[in-house]
């Protein structure tokens, strides 16, 4: 409300709310005063007594259809008839015998208070007949549901006595609020435990004609002696569900959720020191099983996936060519980094990735004895400063069942990670088509990867799950027939049925972006001992293999130096510089605007900044930090790029800069200065004659 409002409202005294409802003083008072304005005025103006009583019996037939129609008590329906009918007799009186004698004031001062007690009373007789009227309602509802719950009790408890020959108490039936079934808090009698019942888990699933997908399950309750048994009702495992839009941040101590149980409840990988085991065969959708299982680490704050997929990087590639495409950008309009830090499709750059995750973790183990004796620890605390790594081999089982000797070679490396990093943050996840005996026969896997899923879809071929799920009875390949869904078990949760969501290409792409900037940066020392074999893992020369891959927009195109994508295949057979065909400076030119995007200095950050560059140019994503993000640093670069072994100045750079980025010469002087420091540019000549040439075109190339 406005000041001035407010000021003539306050001026024009105190508002009275007419819509109010009336209280019994207020009542009492407003039915006296209004019998008492009628009478005097009907008095004065000679107005017929009846008039008053034919008014009073409509006002009491009114309120009490209004009553009625609220449904108040016949006492509050009778108490304000009669005050209706006693008002409009003393106006009717009152207006024969005069309204101002003493005899009528009395009166009417009698019947005020006569009419506000009984107000009051029937109020609160209101009141109370309300709350009573709500608890036995709800006394109704508990009955209901405490009935259903006896029920389901004295059912389970026969059902248990007739099939598992145990006698059990229940001491509780909790129904689940996604209403896929419940869960019974049992006690079972003579010392038996839970083991004993789950034995029957079949048996008691097909007894309670559970659907297909539904189990009735026993698991342990808060002591030895009780025994929790979960009943799905509803099969959720059998609609399709995407990964949750929610791609909050995550930590390597939150767990990392890898999909839902059968009662629509998460279920997360704890992987700080366990590895995991996915088993899945052809078309059980493992690979969409790997996405989730990468969404879920790009979400971390603390995790670093390094990835290794000979598959020709099927599983990584989706992770990896959206920014490296520059398909996608955060909302500020900045390039994204991969959704994964390192993908290694190639026998050579999984060697190289596997070598430096070894490093890593022989170095921390050294360089972090003063960090883990403060901490009084000898696992590594893992924070966004010191990262996990998390290395994802897809079909990792099969390179360790392999009889190839390159084969046993990668295999012995990826166990050697496995078998030393666990304290120091690197763990694995591999993949398998099969439990087989190769896999699973291996007492490293036993040992360090007890979190398993086996996705099943239906597939009962090389699916041993008493194998996957040791000391786990009763499951079913069967039971899980659908693509995504399975068993999964961890140290924290046994083994039961899961389904992993969908994760749509679109998701993938969004999760890329929404990441990007909360992925962890390797630590100093960590990306020290890694050395060039890291920093230099989006070199051109490295990631040559993804060109296969990259989506084309405009077949025999080839030449285009402009449009959507990098478009790979121009880093393919990269001539020497200086040669001026065509086709040399559309390569250049398409060098140009990839480098523009991505730049190509080593990131400045990284200890071994000033390692020699390698040979040939290309992608180095760790520029994308800091300042290298400037649009007009960016042409600078692709200026500096494209003036070949001439090279340019630091006023060419400037000069071209000014009227669209209003760059100082002052500031490419700065620019140069850092590149020639981190070997992106070379200064060549002396005095005026001096220029800088892009490393790639540099003298000794
Ligand atoms: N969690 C899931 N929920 C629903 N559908 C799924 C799920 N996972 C996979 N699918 C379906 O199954 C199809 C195959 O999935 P995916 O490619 O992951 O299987 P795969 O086991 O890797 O098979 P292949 O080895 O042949 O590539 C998907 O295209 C999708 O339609």
């Amino acid at each position: 409300m406005s000041s001035t409002a407010t000021a003539k409202q306050q001026r024009s005294g105190p508002v009275l709310d007419w819509a109010a409802g009336h209280g019994p003083v207020t009542g009492a008072l407003s039915a006296t005063t209004g019998a008492f304005a009628v009478a005097t005025t009907g008095a004065a103006t000679s107005m017929p007594p009846t008039w008053a009583l034919a008014v009073g019996a409509a006002g009491a037939l009114g309120h009490t259809v209004v009553g009625l129609r609220v449904r108040n008590a016949g006492r509050t329906l009778a108490t304000r008839a009669a005050s209706w009918l006693v008002g409009a007799g003393w106006t009717t009186w009152a207006m024969t015998h005069g309204p101002l004698t003493w005899a009528a004031l009395g009166s009417l001062a009698t019947i005020g208070v006569g009419i506000g007690a009984a107000a009051r009373s029937t109020a609160l007789f209101e009141e109370a007949r309300e709350e009573e009227a709500i608890a036995a309602e709800q006394r109704q509802i508990a009955q209901e549901l405490s009935a259903e719950r006896r029920e389901i009790a004295a059912e389970w408890v026969e059902r248990i006595r007739r099939i598992c020959n145990i006698t059990v108490r229940v001491l509780g039936v909790e129904k689940w609020e996604t209403g896929a079934g419940y869960s019974l808090d049992l006690e079972p009698q003579g010392g038996i435990t839970y083991d004993r019942i789950a034995q029957y888990s079949v048996q008691l699933s097909a007894d309670a004609r559970l659907p297909h997908g539904c189990t009735a399950t026993a698991a342990p309750g808060i002591h030895q002696g009780r025994t929790i048994m979960d009943v799905t009702t509803v099969n959720v495992l059998e609609e399709e569900r995407t990964y949750p839009a929610d791609y909050g941040p995550l930590s390597v101590m939150t767990g990392i959720p890898w999909g839902y149980r059968t009662n629509a409840d998460q279920i997360r990988a704890y992987l700080r020191e366990q590895c995991a085991l996915v088993v899945g065969p052809t078309g059980s959708g493992k690979t969409n099983m790997v996405h989730a299982i990468l969404a879920g680490f790009a979400r971390a704050e603390d995790m670093l996936t390094w990835v290794i997929d000979l598959n020709a990087g099927s599983a990584g590639l989706p992770w990896v060519l959206p920014a490296l495409n520059g398909e996608i950008h955060t909302p500020e309009g900045k390039p994204v980094r991969p959704g994964v830090d390192w993908l290694a499709g190639t026998y050579d750059e999984a060697v190289t990735m596997l070598d430096a995750a070894v490093r890593v973790a022989k170095q921390r183990k050294m360089g972090y004895q003063d960090l883990l004796a403060k901490a009084n620890t000898d696992l590594l605390p893992i924070s966004p400063a010191i990262p996990q790594i998390m290395l994802v081999i897809d079909e990792g089982a099969e390179i360790l069942a392999s009889t190839d000797r390159q084969m046993r070679k990668l295999g012995e490396k990826i166990l050697e990670v496995i078998r030393i990093a666990r304290a120091m943050g690197l763990r694995t996840v591999l993949t398998a088509l099969g439990a087989t005996s190769s896999v699973l026969g291996n007492l490293m896997i036993r040992r360090e990867a007890k979190v398993r899923v086996a996705l099943t879809g239906g597939e009962t071929e090389g699916m041993d799950l008493s194998k996957m799920f040791p000391g786990t009875r009763g499951l079913r390949v069967d039971q899980a027939p659908y693509k995504g869904s399975g068993f999964m078990g961890t140290p924290e949760s046994p083994a039961a049925l899961f389904k992993t969501w969908r994760v749509l290409p679109n998701q993938i792409r969004e999760i890329i972006a929404a990441t990007s900037d909360r992925h962890p940066v390797l630590d100093k020392l960590s990306a020290k001992a890694a050395g060039p074999a890291y920093t230099r893992r989006w070199d051109a020369d490295r990631i040559g293999w993804m060109r296969d891959h990259t989506p084309r927009t405009d077949e025999g195109a080839d030449n285009a130096p402009a449009g959507p994508g990098l478009k790979l295949s121009a880093l393919q057979g990269e001539q020497d510089s200086g040669q001026d065909s065509p086709e040399d400076e559309v390569l250049r030119r398409f060098r140009a605007e990839i480098d523009a995007q991505f730049a190509t200095a080593p990131d400045p950050n990284a200890p071994d900044s000033d390692a020699p560059p390698a040979d040939r140019g290309g992608l180095n994503l760790s520029a994308l930090r800091g300042e290298q993000d400037s649009p007009a640093q960016r042409e600078a670069l692709a200026l500096l790029l494209a003036a070949g072994t001439e090279g340019t100045g630091a006023s060419a750079i400037a000069r071209a800069l000014a009227d669209a980025h209003g760059t100082t010469r002052q500031t490419v002087v700065g620019w140069l200065k850092t590149w020639v420091d981190n070997g992106t540019a070379v200064r060549v000549g002396e005095g005026t004659k001096a220029r800088y040439v892009h490393r790639q075109h540099a003298p000794e190339n």
